[in-house]
């Protein structure tokens, strides 16, 4: 089979880095293209450069148009407003595309989900490695069998991440609302500051923690009387997310149309 024909979105970032190293690692994909914010000093360097490798005769352009010609599938690790803008261009080219992006609005993910309506095959999650995904079963089981036991999502990540709380804390947080049969939005205390009161029965809170170059840890702790179970997981190195997205491209590359999750490519969900 012909090598899939990957663009990278976000080439100048952190995750742009490691979506290229990862690019150039697997034999199954070709980086045909690699896409960065007009005005991004990553403009005009080569993608290779950019990961810490040998030139890879790839530089990074800023036309979304120009790249996508020739492309399969689009690798995005950008902002919610790039995002959707390329969810739409997949849609109207039947690409393949992935997100990691996070901090997207509700009316982001609706824009996302009527791509994946009109014609991209869309896989999106807020983590892409395989032991956060497995953690997601295992807090949607915990919390249904200790359906009484107060939720709590603790997340730390570097201090140049600009939305809070994580994607991954608040996939947490759905888990854990999939195993109440309750609603995120309708329970979740992002913040506490001041007098508070006591903590309400039901609610699953968050509290993000920025410093440093954490790669991103996340506890999922659920508290009962006279015990505790704290579930963590602990990113090692960005690699672990650029695999996953490489996998789920390739998976997805291979389905109909749609809006799908990382559960999805593992074959993880119901
Ligand atoms: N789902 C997952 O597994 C993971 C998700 N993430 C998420 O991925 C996103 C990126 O993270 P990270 O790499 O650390 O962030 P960075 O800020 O290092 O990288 C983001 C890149 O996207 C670029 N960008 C911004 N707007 C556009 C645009 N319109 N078109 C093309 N490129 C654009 C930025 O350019 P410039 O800097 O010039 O603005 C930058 O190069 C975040 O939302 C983060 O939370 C991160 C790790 C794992
Ligand atoms: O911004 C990051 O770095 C990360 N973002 C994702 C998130 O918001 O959960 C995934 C990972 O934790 C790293």
């Amino acid at each position: 089979m012909s090598p899939l024909r990957i663009i990278v979105a976000g080439a100048g970032g952190r995750m742009g880095a490691a979506n290229i190293a990862a690019a150039a690692r697997h034999d199954e994909v070709d980086l045909v293209g690699a896409l960065d914010r007009p005005g991004s000093a990553a403009i005009g360097k080569d993608a290779g450069t950019l990961a810490g490798l040998d030139p890879m005769g790839v530089l990074v352009g800023d036309s979304i148009d120009a790249l996508l010609e020739g492309a399969d599938a689009i690798i995005d690790f950008t902002a919610p407003a790039a995002s959707v803008a390329l969810a739409r261009e997949a849609a109207a080219r039947g690409l393949v595309h992935v997100i990691g992006t996070t901090g997207c609005s509700a009316a982001d993910d609706a824009a996302i989900a009527e791509a994946g309506r009109s014609g991209a095959r869309i896989v999106k999650s807020g983590n892409f490695s395989p032991g956060m995904v497995a953690l997601t079963v295992l807090v949607e089981k915990a919390a249904a069998a200790l359906a009484d036991y107060d939720v709590e999502i603790l997340e730390m990540h570097h201090n140049l991440k600009v939305d809070a709380p994580s994607g991954t804390a608040l996939m947490l947080g759905e888990a854990a609302a999939r195993g109440r049969n309750i609603t995120l939005a309708d329970h979740s205390v992002r913040v506490r500051d001041g007098h508070t009161g006591p903590r309400e029965a039901g609610t699953i809170g968050f509290a993000t923690l920025r410093g440093g170059n954490v790669i991103g840890d996340h506890m999922v702790i659920l508290a009962g009387p006279s015990e505790r179970i704290e579930l963590n997981h602990r990113a090692q190195d960005r690699t672990i997310y650029a695999n996953g997205a490489l996998k789920a491209a390739l998976w997805a590359a291979g389905q109909k149309p749609g809006l799908y999750s990382m559960a999805d490519v593992l074959g993880l969900s119901d």
